[in-house]
């Protein structure tokens, strides 16, 4: 392999370490000079980035090219100014190479046409840059099918990455290496798959049998398909996902005695995938022969089974399992061909004891079109659910993150970012990682004010979350509470700064968390119209852009009413 052979494997490995944020910050654009003597030299775009790279990433960098190339790497990194015929060189100037990669996409028709055209769009970029020729992501809208692993064959077998060194697995580096790289790639075969939960709506555009799509259940020496990051110390467990983590972990210890199966289910981005690798992780730390799957894949690996008439090798896989994971089952439902297999695996794994896991976006009983045999099943070992996070595990989760982006945010703009009552742990680390990516491309200190801009279009410009459930007596109770002001002078019309202050709080809490008319709000506040109240809203609102202290203020103020002691 060449160094920039070994950078594209790098470059695809590391995609699965780092979250998409950074990836897209620090990694995309990046190249391979050379790799000689053990000194592997990388360029970059800016010295900004060069810094970031050699601060934070060194020694993933590191041991990634250690894995790829079987001996000691030294780094080096050299910044390159602008060179727009390098990424051309990348092929030298040959057609670009298709690159493959399995997300974890949601099995519709429509999706599948798209993922196809996808393929065909990657089709004119090259592995190694192909971030930089696509439209740069915004980051916080990013969504979990972004989170992508690396090049693999549809039907991956098994798992034991440490065990075996990266040299064992030609099958997986040669993937990348081995794509038709001097002839433009085959156009897609238009004939429609006759497969009863694939062509039942309409024929899909099918791509020609490359060794890609081949099915073979027993290649050997794949990497691992579970997330390093999600494991169950990373984990940070709340009121929310207390069941969901308790029953996981149990089941992580005893698999197969307890909770079996067990059925994770709960909205988006709230970490049953995170938890399902856990348990995975936990597997194969003991040895045991662990399955990741989603059921997108597992309907694709029915299909290539059926098409190259593997079902046989295809049962004995999965009957040799330990634990199989399977996320987001909800897309097996009405899949006649995918259930039936679905549930001679399933009886086959429950009846040898071995541990099921899934997870789902609903509970098995709101998972209309599962056939009752498979829906019995989910409901026989344990349920469990996870919820939204409440503020404190929002808080929680994101001083979590940025220890592990080993950065440092100041508690003010983490109070900022948790916030907003958000469904969505995924959009929480977005808001983060954008705020971050924000402060380092504009090189400014992390402030509320900073964070407000970041997110401006995001939070619009609010330091959000209206409590319904408050009412402007609790308010203005426990603003005379929190400042110690007697409710007379609050209401009178006395203008000294310690009195004028919580006045102007209360009219800004009072808009901002009640669903009380400005008529009221003056009412409450002793006969006040409602420009006074817009002016005492519009002063504390400027305060909170441009002072984190007086933002830090007024969410502990929040904080007292909507957690009284
Ligand atoms: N309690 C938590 N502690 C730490 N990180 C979490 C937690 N919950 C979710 N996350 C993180 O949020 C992101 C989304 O989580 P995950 O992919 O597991 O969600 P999901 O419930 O499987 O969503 P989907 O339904 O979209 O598949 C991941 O990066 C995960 O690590």
């Amino acid at each position: 392999m060449n160094a920039k052979q070994i950078w594209q494997t790098a470059i695809e490995r590391l995609r699965t370490r780092v979250n998409t944020a950074v990836f897209t910050s620090w990694f995309q654009g990046t190249s391979a000079l050379s790799f000689q003597d053990g000194v592997f030299i990388i360029l970059v775009p800016t010295t900004f980035v060069k810094a970031q790279l050699e601060t934070r990433f060194q020694e993933l960098i590191r041991s990634t090219l250690i894995d790829i190339t079987g001996s000691p790497v030294e780094i080096k990194i050299e910044v390159t100014k602008e060179q727009p015929s390098r990424a051309n060189d990348q092929n030298n100037g040959r057609q670009p190479k298709r690159t493959y990669r399995l997300s974890k996409g949601r099995l519709t028709t429509p999706l599948r046409g798209k993922r196809i055209e996808n393929n065909a769009a990657a089709s004119t970029n090259n592995g190694q840059t192909e971030g930089s020729a696509q439209p740069q992501e915004n980051i916080y809208t990013r969504k979990k099918e972004d989170y992508t692993l690396t090049p693999r064959p549809a039907t991956p077998p098994s798992y034991k990455k440490e065990q075996q060194p990266a040299e064992q697995h030609p099958s997986y580096l040669t993937y990348v290496q081995e794509e038709p790289q001097d002839h433009e790639a085959p156009a897609p075969h238009e004939a429609p798959i006759h497969h009863p939960d694939v062509s039942r709506h309409e024929p899909i555009r099918r791509e020609p049998p490359t060794r890609m799509q081949e099915y073979n259940p027993t290649r050997p020496g794949v990497e691992g398909l579970l997330n390093p990051r999600y494991t169950f110390s990373s984990f940070i467990v709340g009121k929310s996902n207390k069941l969901a983590h308790a029953t996981s972990l149990a089941v992580a210890e005893n698999p197969g005695r307890i909770y079996n199966p067990l059925f994770l289910y709960g909205g988006v981005g709230l970490g049953k995938t995170h938890l399902l690798h856990a348990i995975g992780h936990a597997g194969e730390t003991d040895g045991l022969n662990v399955l990741y799957t989603t059921s997108e894949k597992f309907t694709n690996e029915i299909i290539n089974a059926i098409r190259f008439q593997k079902t046989e090798e295809f049962r004995s896989k999965y009957r040799q399992i330990d634990i199989l994971l399977v996320d987001d089952i909800q897309f097996i439902a009405g899949k006649e061909s995918t259930e039936e297999e679905f549930f001679h695996t399933f009886n086959a794994l429950h009846n040898s004891n071995k541990q099921i896991v899934v997870t789902s976006d609903r509970p098995p009983k709101a998972i209309s079109s599962l056939q009752d045999r498979l829906r019995s099943r989910f409901e026989w070992g344990l349920q469990a659910d996870v919820q939204p996070p409440e503020y404190e595990h929002r808080l929680a989760i994101l001083r979590s993150k940025c220890d592990s982006l080993r950065f440092t945010v100041p508690l003010s703009v983490i109070e900022y970012i948790a916030r907003p009552v958000c469904s969505s742990v995924r959009e929480l680390e977005g808001a983060l990682n954008r705020v971050i990516a924000y402060a380092t491309l504009h090189d400014a200190p992390l402030t509320v004010g900073l964070a407000a801009k970041a997110l401006e279009h995001i939070y619009d410009n609010k330091p959000p979350t209206r409590t319904a459930d408050l009412s402007v007596s609790e308010v203005f109770d426990g603003v005379c509470q929190y400042y110690n002001v007697n409710p007379e002078l609050l209401r009178g019309k006395q203008r000294d700064r310690d009195i004028v202050w919580p006045r102007q709080v209360a009219m800004y809490l009072m808009r901002e968390e009640t669903s009380a008319s400005l008529l009221q709000i003056g009412t409450t506040l002793g006969g006040r119209d409602h420009t006074t109240i817009m002016h005492g809203w519009e002063k504390v609102h400027a305060e909170i852009g441009n002072n984190d202290q007086v933002r830090q203020e007024i969410a502990a103020v929040l904080e007292s009413l909507q957690h009284p002691s």
